[in-house]
């Protein structure tokens, strides 16, 4: 799914309005229409609707959206923050909704009656917001913020600026964000999730054609058709076709890390998985993993032996395995000389930062994976998530590498510097081993997939969906990485069929 800028989405609008044709009322009725069949299938008309209008085209939604929930029998009051004029549709919608003589029209609005059966409909801004909210209209929205009820907001919070940080202080909270035709940036980034809640994306019928020809770097990933082919099982396969996966992760003492990567690989499909590890450790990684072949590390307690690799396509180097020189050294000879898929993560990305001449030498297409954390080490600080995707795409163009930035809703770049976001996953998945486990999965389904971008946005959506399966079953308290290898059970039983 496309994300568009505002300029976009107003063309969108534009074209839609010129080419369908469809009056400009006639596309906000519809538009309104989306949101009120969204209301009625999730909320009864016992709960009290507050609609909050401003003066332009949102206000207008809001007045349209006021007449359209009384005729379905809610009780419904209005309240015109910046009085009677505005955009020509929002003046339209006024008199339609004046003449309808059912619903109340205030100018302010007594907060102190409000409990938690009321609904809140902020269509005070839309995407035409253009400076922060203040003086009066900041106060009555801090005083809907702190009023009892439900807080849905039509087409993007007041206050948050669909392509760029939101510098306001005052946003609408809001619990549900009804937004139309296509997501705004501005939800992708997880300071926002305070205010945008859970998104819905309405289709409000803009021109498709008009849509599809619109240049994103931006997208939101969804599963097609296409993708669940790849993870096919041929029924003559054998081993060797589904691929052969190393895993150079962990130390003595630290094994955790590769027993989650492992198991995540072998349950992603992998053919034949090799762990390389320390004499010491052998025998976890058998009492463990029997299916795993041992590569065994001549040193005992850190990984530094180069053992050639010529026959992997694919090969995971980092999660918690140190920073030793002997490590260093195993992972520059790895940069030099390896052919297959890389995926580097954790520690690896700590070296790479901290030796900078090394990040010269990572192969086009590997896949490196870090946290916020690790990837301001990469590439210095930022104060906002639009600012990291700037260093995202600038990192990802200059190395012709792929990202996958992870948090609340991961970001995956390529090398052109074209993003696309994930939505599955939840905050029970944090928790460390999380991304062990992610890289065990991108390991997992690399050789079948053959393309780095494609199996990094393949990869974090099942990881994701495995996680909501998880927190279903589990809670968010109890769910852990290991809970989320034995729901990648039915995260694949989904995806096959
Ligand atoms: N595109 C589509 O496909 C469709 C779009 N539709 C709807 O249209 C919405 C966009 O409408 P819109 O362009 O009229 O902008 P909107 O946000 O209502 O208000 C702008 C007004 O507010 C003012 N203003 C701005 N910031 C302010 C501030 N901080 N404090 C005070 N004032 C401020 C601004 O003033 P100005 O910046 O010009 O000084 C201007 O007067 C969109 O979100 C969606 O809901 C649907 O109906 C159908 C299909
Ligand atoms: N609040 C959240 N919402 C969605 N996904 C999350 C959230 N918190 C963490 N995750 C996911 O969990 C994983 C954590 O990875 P990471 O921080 O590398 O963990 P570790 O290194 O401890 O294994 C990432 O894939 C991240 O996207
Ligand atoms: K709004």
């Amino acid at each position: 799914m496309k994300i568009l800028n505002v300029q976009q989405i107003r063309e969108a609008d534009q074209f839609t309005i010129k080419n369908e044709p469809i009056a400009s009322i006639d596309l906000m009725e519809r538009a309104s229409g989306q949101v009120v069949n969204w209301v009625c299938k999730h909320f009864s008309n016992e709960h009290e609707i507050i609609v909050l209008a401003g003066s332009g085209n949102n206000g207008g939604d809001g007045l349209a959206i006021a007449r359209l929930l009384s005729n379905q029998n809610y009780s419904v009051k209005v309240v015109l923050i910046m009085g009677e004029s505005g955009s020509d549709d929002f003046e339209q919608n006024l008199d339609r909704l004046k003449s309808l003589k059912k619903v109340e029209i205030l100018n302010d609005f007594n907060f102190s009656n409000s409990n938690n059966d009321y609904i809140f409909i902020d269509a005070i801004f839309g995407s035409g917001l253009s400076r922060p909210i203040e003086g009066d209209i900041a106060k009555f929205v801090q005083k809907v913020n702190e009023a009892k009820g439900i807080k849905l907001a039509v087409d993007i919070p007041s206050g948050v600026f669909a392509d760029e940080p939101s510098p306001g202080e005052t946003i609408f909270k809001s619990d549900f964000t009804l937004s139309f035709q296509v997501p705004k940036l501005a939800f992708m980034m997880a300071e926002n999730q305070q205010y945008v809640g859970q998104f819905e994306i309405l289709n409000i019928g803009l021109s498709e054609e008009f849509i599809n020809n619109c240049i994103s770097d931006y997208s939101i990933y969804e599963l097609t058709k296409e993708l669940k082919l790849l993870l096919k099982v041929d029924s003559i396969a054998h081993k060797g076709i589904r691929g052969r996966a190393t895993i150079i992760a962990g130390g003595h003492a630290k094994m955790g890390a590769v027993i989650l990567a492992a198991k995540g690989t072998l349950h992603s499909g992998i053919g034949l998985l090799s762990v390389q590890v320390c004499p010491l450790c052998i025998d976890i990684i058998q009492n463990q993993i029997p299916e795993a072949l041992i590569l065994e590390d001549e040193n005992d307690y850190v990984l530094g032996s180069f053992l050639g690799y010529n026959k992997q396509d694919v090969l995971v180097f980092g999660p918690a395995i140190g920073f030793a020189n002997k490590t260093i050294k195993l992972l520059e000879e790895i940069l030099k000389t390896f052919k297959g898929q890389l995926i580097l993560d954790a520690d690896a990305i700590t070296i790479l930062a901290k030796n900078r001449e090394m990040l010269e030498l990572l192969p086009e297409g590997t896949i490196l994976t870090p946290h916020h954390g690790e990837f301001k080490r990469l590439v210095g600080n930022y104060s906002n998530n639009f600012e990291a995707l700037m260093q995202l795409k600038s990192f990802c163009k200059h190395h012709k590498v792929v990202v996958v930035l992870k948090g609340k809703f991961t970001a995956v770049c390529n090398e052109k510097g074209q993003v696309s976001f994930n939505t599955t996953g939840n905050q029970g998945m944090a928790k460390g081993g999380s991304g062990d486990l992610l890289c065990g999965i991108l390991a997992g389904i690399a050789p079948r997939v053959q393309n780095p971008f494609e199996t990094a946005k393949l990869a974090v959506y099942l990881h994701g969906f495995s996680g909501d399966i998880s927190l279903k079953e589990y809670g968010e308290n109890y769910m852990t990485p290991s809970t989320m290898i034995s729901n990648l059970k039915d995260t694949f039983k989904k995806v096959e069929n």
